[in-house]
């Protein structure tokens, strides 16, 4: 691999003696994946007997398939393992309201989504259209239930939440430096310009950011880039423009290393912030930098409360007790909206969302047929296998086939009506049974086969 001769030279006179191990790890050295599991699922041993990611909480260093059980049902999300360490930095408690400002395509926020426990409030929002929508696939596969997905730029965000979240996590932008190894063509685009480039935009996304913190509340900061421009320096402006934030240590461990106050204005609290470099760990390149907001200022009140959807007819909401007490063994807590057939279970008590764009307003629940309720498969994700009424369990074979959309055939039939379906003790969709056929509502954009080598 060829680095750009400009960032050659920059590290070299960055890191002096240092620079030749960093180079070399860039050049010759190998990428490691990981993957986190899903505290909310009953796992196997094959996944949880890989070597641990020392500073996280269900990391693994391993790789799970795409085309695989684990990672269809949600028992797993293949996350590189630096990137593991800003979930972990983050880490909130259970019950707190957290932003992820920049998600997509969502492995941060489904790491939130593990210590959130399904209490609480995540908002994340991604900016993109395109990739809005992977995201909301990520945090469905995880089971994530109490998650608003937003597409909005943080400018639209910041009057709706002022003074709002316990956490706000920003995983920036940024020039990409930490994934040249990993991913050659984010050389392909890179320059030193690029560089400022991205610094001015993380400045404009933390202007907004800092609005949403409460007092008392946290800002998590994170590039995967080596720049100090977009790094300490970042963090340096950050401190002097908003005088109520502080930067707190972040526990280092695993061959996690202080990050450099001389790279910037040597305002030696930038220490606290975090440096992970692939030629000192088994990862790739990222910051990670926590500041505290002021207990001081007393918090802004937010507008209204948001109307999410419409609320539910008696007709509807008969077809969906009925559902949830037969199928699922019991009506879940909370609010209930629709729109137009659509059913969510929505967070409670969100302001007004003015002028905000809602990409799914909670879990989805399912869809409203003609005198009929049909469950979602983002449902049969967020469900617990071993609290639902109605379970099917199916084999690996049967998986396979209900993952490419085939209708799957029983040997016995049971009680005609909506099931579960288990696969090693995984959730993997509702099916419908009629005599001994199971119909397949495997959702069609995410069919796929299953080859051999998958398998293994
Ligand atoms: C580093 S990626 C986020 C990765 C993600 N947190 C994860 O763990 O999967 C940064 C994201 O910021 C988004 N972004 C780009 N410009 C932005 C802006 N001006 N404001 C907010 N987000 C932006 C990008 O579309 C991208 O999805």
């Amino acid at each position: 691999m060829n680095l750009p001769d400009d960032f050659v030279t920059k590290y070299q006179h960055l890191l002096g003696t240092e620079a030749p191990a960093f180079l070399a790890s860039l050049t010759t050295g190998t990428t490691t994946a990981g993957y986190r599991v899903n505290p909310q699922r009953q796992l196997s041993a094959k996944l949880t007997a890989a070597p641990r990611v020392p500073y996280a909480p269900w990391g693994y260093y391993g790789t799970v398939k795409g085309r695989s059980l684990a990672h269809q049902s949600g028992a797993v999300y293949s996350q590189e393992p630096s990137a593991m360490f800003v979930g972990a930095t983050a880490a909130p408690q259970p019950g707190e309201r957290v932003l992820d400002l920049c998600a997509a395509p969502g492995g941060k926020t489904t790491h939130l989504a593990s210590y959130l426990q399904g209490s609480g409030l995540l908002v994340t929002n991604e900016i993109n259209r395109k990739r809005v929508r992977v995201l909301a696939e990520n945090v469905e596969r995880f089971g994530t239930a109490n998650a608003l997905i937003l597409n909005d730029s943080p400018d639209t965000l910041s009057p709706i939440f002022p003074d709002y979240f316990d956490k706000v996590l920003v995983d920036a932008p940024c020039s990409g430096e930490g994934m040249f190894r990993k991913d050659p063509a984010a050389m392909d685009y890179w320059s030193l310009a690029y560089v400022e480039e991205c610094a001015a935009r993380q400045r404009e996304i933390l202007t907004e950011a800092v609005k949403m913190v409460k007092p008392g509340g946290q800002l998590i900061y994170s590039t995967c880039t080596f720049a100090p421009e977009e790094d300490e320096q970042m963090m340096a402006w950050v401190l002097k423009t908003f005088p109520e934030f502080s930067l707190v240590p972040v526990e280092k461990s695993g061959g996690v290393v202080d990050a450099r106050p001389e790279w910037a204005d040597g305002n030696p609290d930038l220490k606290r912030a975090a440096r992970l470099f692939p030629h000192l760990l088994k990862g790739e390149g990222h910051f990670v930098a926590k500041l505290q907001r002021a207990t001081t200022a007393e918090a802004k009140r937010v507008h209204g409360q948001a109307q999410l959807g419409q609320a539910l007819t008696g007709a509807q909401r008969k077809l969906w007790q009925d559902f949830a007490q037969q199928v699922l063994g019991t009506v879940p807590a909370g609010d209930l909206v629709t729109i137009k057939d659509q059913l969510f279970l929505t967070p409670a008590q969100l302001p007004a969302l003015t002028g905000a764009h809602v990409f799914r307003p909670g879990l989805h629940l399912g869809t409203f047929k003609k005198n009929r309720f049909e469950p979602a498969y983002a449902l049969a994700l967020a469900s617990d296998p071993q609290q639902v009424a109605q379970t099917l369990t199916i084999d690996s074979e049967q998986w396979q086939q209900w993952v490419h959309g085939d209708a799957l055939t029983l040997t016995t039939a049971p009680a005609k009506g909506w099931y579960l379906l288990t696969c090693d003790q995984q959730p993997v969709g509702f099916g419908k049974v009629v005599q001994k056929t199971v119909k397949n509502f495997f959702p069609k954009g995410l069919r796929f086969t299953v080859y051999p080598e998958d398998l293994t």
